[in-house]
């Protein structure tokens, strides 16, 4: 549906240049939540603004649901923008206009009748629940409102692609959520292909099918939500997956707990992780009763993502240390993830360190 090959991107100015896209490739697929994390800088904007070519890519090319953008006229490229919608963070609505004709505003010059606009408008608003403001001005509605009526907008004329830019981020949480399942509703009503950027891990865990993690202009690691989540390989990944399950926290609680400080040196607190139908619980029950270790849970925390179960326990292990080696590698063997946080008396918090030095 998206491709996009070898995209490059820089800005050039009198006493910088600014490489924002280095060499990116990238394939969405149709009907899917793709989303792109990365922290302020990395490139999310102008990756998603170089598929509707808002910026011309440097070098590289963009083909959008077969048709190469990168090679089209001004013109062409109007038309083919028509099926490529796109959100922003601050919703852009033109406040001089109410809701009605904001939304009726790409209808223009579509050859449509009277009838036609008000129809398809309220149809529109109708999907975005928001029928009964048609005639409210932009400074009447609250920040989801003004959400919502942007995505009606963008859908008017009738788009296979919706671009999302940070369409959470000037929200509360609770909102946020709310424009979240809308817009996986409007993915599965219509079979819209949605992209969608944010720095927060929070967001893309929600809806997105897969993603792609940005840093410094490239995609460092790309794949399923579950996988990544379950499985994460680069440092940047691990951070931000750290910060949505609030591991940061924890192991700032566990640094400063002198309890865990003063472990004796065979001691071992690991992380385990696991993903679907294991029960870490269960395997910790096990591991007890057959290697005869004594096995503690310290922390424990499940989060679904996309309705699969993904878990995390931080476990204190005692006993004697060859029997909690053979434990763990026989949980590792089951196919869940042991990350050991303390042994032989140091820490090595390998999450969180990153963490707390960028926050
Ligand atoms: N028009 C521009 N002129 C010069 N440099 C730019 C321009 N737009 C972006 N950049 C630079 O390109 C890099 C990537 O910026 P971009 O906005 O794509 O990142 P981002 O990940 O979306 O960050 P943010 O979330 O802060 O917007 C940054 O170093 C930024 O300063």
């Amino acid at each position: 549906m998206i491709l996009l090959q070898d995209v490059k991107k820089s800005y050039f100015s009198k006493n910088n240049t600014v490489h924002a896209l280095k060499k990116v490739n990238l394939h969405i697929r149709r009907g899917e939540i793709f989303g792109i994390i990365g922290y302020s800088g990395a490139g999310k904007s102008t990756l998603i603004r170089c598929i509707n070519l808002l910026e011309r890519p440097t070098s590289g090319k963009v083909f959008v649901n077969g048709i190469e953008l990168t090679s089209l006229s001004e013109k062409e490229l109007r038309k083919s923008r028509e099926k490529i919608g796109m959100i922003f963070q601050h919703f852009n609505l033109m406040n001089s206009r109410n809701v009605f004709k904001n939304v009726a505003y790409p209808l223009r010059g579509k050859g449509l009748s009277k009838d036609e606009i008000r129809d398809r408008v309220f149809s529109l608003l109708e999907l975005v629940g928001l029928k009964d403001k048609a005639y409210s001005y932009p400074s009447q509605l609250s920040g989801g409102q003004k959400q919502r009526v942007a995505i009606a907008r963008a859908l008017a004329n009738d788009p296979e692609v919706l671009l999302c830019d940070e369409a959470t981020s000037a929200l509360d949480p609770q909102t946020t959520q709310s424009i979240l399942r809308l817009l996986k509703d409007i993915n599965e009503k219509l079979n819209l292909t949605i992209v969608l950027i944010s720095h927060q891990m929070e967001v893309v865990k929600e809806i997105c099918n897969r993603i792609a993690v940005m840093e410094n202009g490239e995609i460092v690691e790309e794949g399923n939500i579950v996988d990544i989540f379950s499985n994460p390989k680069a440092n940047i990944t691990r951070e931000f997956i750290a910060s949505a399950m609030h591991y940061d926290k924890i192991y700032e609680i566990l640094d400063r707990d002198p309890f865990i400080r003063d472990l004796s040196k065979d001691d071992v607190v690991a992380k385990i992780s696991f993903v679907g139908q294991n029960t870490g619980q269960a395997f910790i029950s096990k591991i007890s009763i057959e290697y005869r270790i004594h096995a503690s849970i310290l922390f424990g925390n499940v989060e679904s993502i996309q309705g699969v179960p993904v878990g995390n326990l931080i476990v204190h292990f005692t006993g004697e240390n060859e029997k909690i080696q053979r434990a763990i590698k026989y949980l590792e063997d089951s196919g869940i993830k042991v990350e050991v946080i303390k042994s032989d008396g140091v820490i090595e918090f390998s999450d969180a360190k990153r963490n707390r030095a960028i926050s």
